[in-house]
């Protein structure tokens, strides 16, 4: 399957994974505006901003550059005037980097990467990672883990988002609420 094809037939206003190349491109560009943004990416902005954490001016490390979560999560970050840097499966010395920022938001899907040295003291942790591990003691045979070692953590930062239990949630509502706009909008509601 072509992928792009397939993103390319979804049509704009029924696009509530905020995956199609004009919402992207609308979300890349200042002073446009996309019909929706991707529900993670969203989720991640959200409990910052409902925490009452400043963005503006303020060094933010994302880890990943994924269509579903780094990328746009980098994007919406800027749009709120943060400092981004973005840090991926080829960054030479990613902790160095992580170590520097007032926020990090890690979406990359390896459990256990940032850990306790990665972090700068009083620093806000966003986990989006989501790894499946086997656990037959579980109910469904697996448990989530995130990215951040979250024991470690907990040690240094100021606060910091659990998996389960953190963004997943949260990402979920954004679908809701972007479902919600769609039909709205179809319905000439808004
Ligand atoms: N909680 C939630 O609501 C959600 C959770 N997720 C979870 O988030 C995680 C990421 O999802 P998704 O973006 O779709 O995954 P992808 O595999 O598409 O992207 C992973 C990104 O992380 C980067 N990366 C991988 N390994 C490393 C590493 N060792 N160091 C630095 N960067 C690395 C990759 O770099 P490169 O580009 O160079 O390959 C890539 O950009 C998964 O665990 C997924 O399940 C996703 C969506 C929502
Ligand atoms: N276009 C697209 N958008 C996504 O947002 C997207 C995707 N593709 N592909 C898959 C990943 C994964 N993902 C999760 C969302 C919620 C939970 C979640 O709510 N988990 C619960 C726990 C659930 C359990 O324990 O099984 C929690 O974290 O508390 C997990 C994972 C969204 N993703």
């Amino acid at each position: 399957m072509d992928e792009e094809r397939v993103l390319s037939a979804i049509s704009l206003e029924k696009d509530v994974d905020g995956f199609h190349p004009l919402n992207v491109g609308n979300l890349a560009i200042r002073g446009r505006e996309p019909l929706f943004v991707p529900c993670a990416a969203k989720a991640c902005i959200e409990l910052l901003l409902r925490s009452g954490v400043e963005l503006l001016g303020k060094h933010v490390a994302v880890i990943g550059r994924s269509r579903v979560v780094g990328l746009p999560t980098s994007l919406l970050l800027q749009r709120h005037h943060a400092t981004v840097s973005i840090i991926h499966a080829h960054s030479e010395n990613p902790e160095s980097i992580t170590r520097e920022a007032d926020v990090v938001i890690s979406a990359a899907g390896v459990p256990n990467l940032v850990r306790r040295n990665w972090l700068k003291r009083g620093s806000i942790v966003i986990d989006v990672g989501t790894t499946p591990i086997e656990d037959p003691e579980s109910e469904h045979g697996y448990h989530l883990v995130g990215d951040v070692c979250y024991e470690e953590a907990l040690q240094v930062v100021s606060a910091i988002t659990p998996v389960p239990g953190g963004v997943g949630p949260v990402t979920i509502s954004m679908l809701l609420s972007n479902t919600l706009d769609a039909a709205k909008r179809a319905c000439r509601f808004s």
